[in-house]
């Protein structure tokens, strides 16, 4: 399995690691914008060193209870960075952004991935997903960040996140997205109890039927934390067994902080999956 863009292409037979690089005003400590952006610079690099073929850049903070970014605040935060590392590295470079003129502006600066956890339902998203031409990552959210937790329900969690992606792999197509485009996600934390997050899990080879390739973001979430009873500081090993166990049951992108840990597991993993018997042998 593999993603393309342009002249590029990532092979996604092993698993790869994602490195999260968020430009919110809460991401750095202290200093202005341009001090900021010079540090996610140097973030960038140090992931990309560390073993990331993926750097998720973010603007806008979708954690629970998050406030919505106006959308020139979110494209003056993101561009920048996004310039920066495309001069000094042609890695891959994913935008996590719900907006249509943010996914416009972060390609048109050198992003090679849209990267949606509202799955391109907000306003002339479809259209410009369509347009861009880039891999899109499509994931499942219940309800809004600053609502999404207060009280999570579902029919069959595993049964509905599928039926919405089916539903939202249809508008894909018929927006003119091509199908080797879409990357699925089940959204871990987006309207989930723990519960919902650990059968999403155990039961992640159920998403596999899509024949599409799976992205899975656990990393330092309150699905691990709360489990542990710790803070999103502490839990560097809870976050290495979730995203061994996503890439062991088959998630072929792992969005993660902690990149180089988890690129040390991932290939853990590689070596053991290409031992794993082939059917009948
Ligand atoms: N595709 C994808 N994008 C994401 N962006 C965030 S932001 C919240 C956090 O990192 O805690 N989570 C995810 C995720 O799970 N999947």
């Amino acid at each position: 399995m593999e993603i393309t863009h342009q002249n590029k292409t990532l092979s996604l037979d092993s698993p790869v690691v994602m490195g999260i690089l968020n430009v919110t005003p809460d991401s750095f400590s202290d200093g202005g914008l341009f001090q900021q952006q010079s540090k996610a610079v140097e973030r960038a690099r140090q992931m990309l060193a560390d073993g990331a073929t993926i750097i998720d850049i973010g603007g806008e903070s979708t954690r629970p209870g998050a406030a919505d970014v106006a959308e020139q605040d979110e494209i003056n935060r993101v561009v920048p960075v996004i310039k920066a590392i495309r001069e000094r590295s042609d890695c891959w470079i994913s935008i996590d952004t719900s907006k249509a003129a943010v996914m416009r502006a972060a390609v048109e600066a050198g992003a090679n991935l849209i990267n949606d956890v509202r799955a391109l339902r907000e306003p002339g998203a479809l259209t410009a997903a369509a347009d861009l031409q880039v891999p899109v990552c499509i994931m499942h959210m219940q309800g809004q960040p600053r609502t999404m937790q207060a009280a999570p329900d579902y029919t069959d969690v595993i049964q509905d996140v599928i039926q919405f992606l089916n539903q939202r792999i249809d508008a894909c197509l018929d927006a003119g997205v091509i199908r080797q485009n879409i990357i699925l996600d089940p959204g871990y934390g987006f309207g989930k109890t723990l519960a919902h997050n650990y059968q999403l899990l155990a039961q992640l080879d159920h998403f596999h039927h899509f024949g599409l390739p799976i992205l899975a973001g656990m990393s330092r979430k309150s699905m691990i934390y709360k489990a542990l009873d710790k803070t999103p500081h502490d839990v560097l090993g809870g976050s290495i067994a979730c995203a061994t166990l996503a890439a062991v049951k088959g998630a072929q992108i792992i969005r993660v902080h902690d990149v180089k840990e988890t690129a040390d597991a991932l290939k853990v993993v590689a070596l053991t999956m290409q031992e794993n018997e082939a059917p009948g042998e």
